[in-house]
């Protein structure tokens, strides 16, 4: 059971989980936070350039800082970056401090959604997809491991996604009960 209201969107680049969190949020009346975006407006500069000065150490050494500080918050929706997952204490915050929603996405839609994208430095190679596959052979464990709610986003568009994922997490909430008299 959800130790707090908190939802912690995790999942490979391109799964969505930056769309389908800011539509979540409002729906579920929490706060709505994208580990990204709050890198990049607390230094200014894009990932990509992050990545170039202090490298992806020094890029995940910032990650890790902003959710920790977020997932530490009540009444949160946060879309992490694909990579938050590699931190052991990464997974331990998510699991621990809300509930956590793994997004999946198959390879040929995936790259597609982030084929015109020069914002992710990891896909800045000659072949793409073999760095997508990949990064999921390595990743795909650590996702499952924190995943309370496992989901597809093949199928649907980010509406009708994010209204299934408002049922799923209305299911798993606990029922108040009536007191007896
Ligand atoms: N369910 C969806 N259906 C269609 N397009 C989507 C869906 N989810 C995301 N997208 C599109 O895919 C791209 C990547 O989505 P994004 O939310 O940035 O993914 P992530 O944060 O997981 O990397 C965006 O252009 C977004 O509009
Ligand atoms: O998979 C990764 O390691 C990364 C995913 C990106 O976020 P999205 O998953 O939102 O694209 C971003 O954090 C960075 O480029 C690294
Ligand atoms: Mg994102």
């Amino acid at each position: 059971m959800s130790r707090t209201r908190n939802v912690f969107l995790v999942g490979p680049m391109g799964a969505g989980k930056t769309t389908i969190g800011r539509r979540l949020a409002p729906a579920l009346g929490l706060t709505f936070y994208d580990s990204d975006e709050v890198i990049i407006s607390r230094t200014g500069v894009d990932i990509a350039t992050i990545f170039d000065i202090e490298g992806e150490a020094g890029f995940r050494d910032r990650e890790s800082r902003v959710l920790d500080e977020l997932s530490a918050l009540d009444g949160v929706v946060i879309a992490t970056g694909g990579g938050a997952i590699l931190r052991e204490e990464n997974r331990e915050r998510l699991r621990t401090r809300g509930q956590v929603i793994y997004l999946t996405v198959p390879l040929d839609l995936q790259l597609r959604r982030t084929r015109r994208d020069n914002q992710r430095p990891l896909l800045q190679t000659a072949n793409p997809r073999e760095r997508l596959a990949a990064l999921q052979r390595e990743r795909e464990p650590l996702y499952r491991a924190i995943a309370d709610i496992v989901i597809d986003t093949g199928a649907n568009d980010s509406k009708r996604l994010a209204r299934d994922l408002i049922k799923r997490l209305s299911a798993t909430r606990e029922p108040v009960q009536p007191q007896g008299r």
